[in-house]
């Protein structure tokens, strides 16, 4: 545990300098850790430590430690580059298809530690969920985009049970009433904001625990994002969600906890109406009032 006389004279964060670092820690009355506020939860989902990420000689993510809740929303929001989807990628090893990133520290699901040698990433990323910025429809039919998890995991034993959890996960994707006279059809032929439920509902359909979404309404108009907005809050009853977003109104719109990022550094955590009231950082003061970014 640092005091704040530590902080004053050992910046946690080497872009505090001068008048910044003054003014960030006169805002701050109690000791802190490198963390401004507690990333850290009761019953956690999933759990990270020390975590850093290379990408060759390049540090991407600087010792971050952050707990992921049970039926919460998490929000990851910082300025371009931060380092948020890297972080994000780490939740479920997609960082393992890119040759030159090293990830180091403990991240786990429950009891399993995910980057144990023996833990498999095709299951792991039935469990922890993926939603990308781009809808990403397989060229299938909308009923073969649902179908394909279940099938390759094998967790239905006849087509009367696929059946029912292609009609389940679009259903709770809010996409059914438009797309049930039209399964057969091609997924790429949706808008993108049907799409992109198409996309939720093929994460859903694998029996996720966690999923996370980068930018998930990046490439989609007002109503489109209104209705993913919608669909988050429900998904939240029975998942955890950890959502990277460059919309600050919708990371305090959809999430209870907010995570701000800079230059690799997780600079502050806490719940989303202080951060976006009170932050007490001055990097994340000056990110949510549009100072940077
Ligand atoms: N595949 C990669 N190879 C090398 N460096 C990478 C790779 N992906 C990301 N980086 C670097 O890691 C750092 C963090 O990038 P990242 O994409 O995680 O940030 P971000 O906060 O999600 O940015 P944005 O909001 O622009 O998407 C950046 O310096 C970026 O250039």
């Amino acid at each position: 545990m640092n005091t704040v006389t530590d902080v004053i004279t050992q910046p946690a964060f080497p872009a505090i300098t001068g008048q910044r670092d003054t003014m960030a820690v006169t805002k701050l009355d109690t000791p802190l850790e490198k963390t401004v506020g507690n990333p850290f939860v009761e019953k956690p989902r999933m759990t990270c430590r020390d975590v850093f990420v290379h990408y060759g000689e390049s540090c991407a993510i600087k010792d971050v430690s952050i707990d992921v809740a049970g039926n919460e929303v998490l929000a990851m929001i910082g300025p371009s580059g931060c380092g948020k989807s890297t972080f994000l990628r780490c939740l479920n090893r997609m960082n393992d298809t890119v040759s030159s990133c090293r990830v180091s520290g403990e991240i786990r699901l429950d009891d399993m530690n995910i980057y144990d040698a023996s833990v498999d990433v095709v299951p792991l990323r039935a469990r922890v969920g993926m939603v990308f910025q781009k809808p990403n429809p397989f060229p299938k039919s909308i009923y073969d985009n649902i179908a394909y998890g279940p099938k390759i995991h094998g967790l239905t034993r006849n087509k009367a049970e696929l059946d029912e959890v292609v009609e389940t996960s679009l259903k709770k994707a809010g996409l059914w009433t438009e797309v049930k006279d039209r399964l057969a059809e091609p997924g790429t032929g949706l808008s993108g904001g049907q799409q992109q439920r198409l996309c939720i509902a093929r994460a859903i359909a694998v029996s996720p625990e966690v999923i996370l979404m980068d930018e998930p309404c990046s490439a989609l108009d007002p109503i489109a994002t209104a209705k993913i907005e919608e669909l988050i809050a429900e998904l939240r009853t029975q998942y955890s969600i950890v959502i990277v977003t460059h919309a600050m109104q919708q990371a305090s719109r959809v999430s209870q906890r907010t995570a701000y990022f800079h230059l690799g550094n997780l600079v502050e955590v806490g719940a989303t109406e202080h951060i976006f009231t009170n932050p007490k950082h001055r990097l994340t003061e000056d990110y949510i009032t549009g100072r940077f970014g």
